[in-house]
């Protein structure tokens, strides 16, 4: 977001030792093309759903998951395919985040809707119920966010706040692959209209060494 008199630069940073943001990494046609597949994934068959988690709390996020499918606090097989372009683009980004890809194959998405309007957030978590230790790839859609980036070794400092706007390309991996980090704040209605999504969509691929 730009604030006062001057706009925040959005160059790209390595916030923490392999922890890679990529400001306006995907073109806006690839926006568009990402958010009409996230509709369409919502179609069937498997809904996004809020999660409900052991202790009886509901994640105010919907989430709906490609390939093998996450539940508090293990991934199951899945019933939805992730698309080969979607494994793709996870490459492509580890390429512009690091320069290789390293023969990343992600065969699991999690994609997550923020409705800004019902204060949807997440809090200070790590992904840890993978067995691998390849990165993930974190691509955002729609509303701007803060996403908090910390350390791996508790949900307090230090830790970076960044600004995630439509378009963005964040990567986790190496030292960084099981920091603990969260969305605390989604602004509502700064999404571009042209993209035809009120809230805010986030897609993390994964490896989860499962077979
Ligand atoms: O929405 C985001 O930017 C992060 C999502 C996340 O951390 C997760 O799905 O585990
Ligand atoms: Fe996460």
């Amino acid at each position: 977001m730009t604030e006062g008199l001057f706009p925040v630069e959005r160059a790209r940073a390595e916030v923490a030792p392999g922890a890679v943001h990529v400001p306006g990494w995907l073109s806006a046609e690839r926006q568009r093309e990402l958010v009409a597949a996230c509709r369409e994934w919502g179609r069937g068959p498997v809904p996004f759903q809020h999660t409900v988690l052991p202790g009886g709390g509901v994640m105010s996020v919907q989430t709906l998951c490609l390939g093998w499918r996450w539940e508090p606090y293990r991934y199951v097989p899945g019933t939805a395919e992730l698309p080969a372009w979607l494994a793709g683009l996870g490459r492509e980004a580890l390429v512009a985040a690091y320069g290789e890809h390293g023969g990343y194959a992600p065969d699991t998405a999690l994609v997550n809707f923020y409705d800004a309007g019902a204060g949807a957030k997440m809090g200070m978590h790590r992904d840890r119920e993978e067995r691998s230790g390849a990165p993930v790839v974190s691509l955002s859609l729609g509303d701007t966010c803060v996403f908090r980036f910390g350390n791996t070794e508790n949900r307090g400092r230090p830790y970076t706040d960044v600004e995630l706007v439509s378009g963005d390309l964040f990567v986790f991996g190496g030292p960084s692959r099981f920091a603990y980090h969260g969305v605390p704040k989604v602004y509502g209605g700064t999404a571009d209209p042209a993209l035809g999504l009120a809230g805010r969509l986030n897609i993390t691929l994964r490896e989860t060494g499962l077979s």
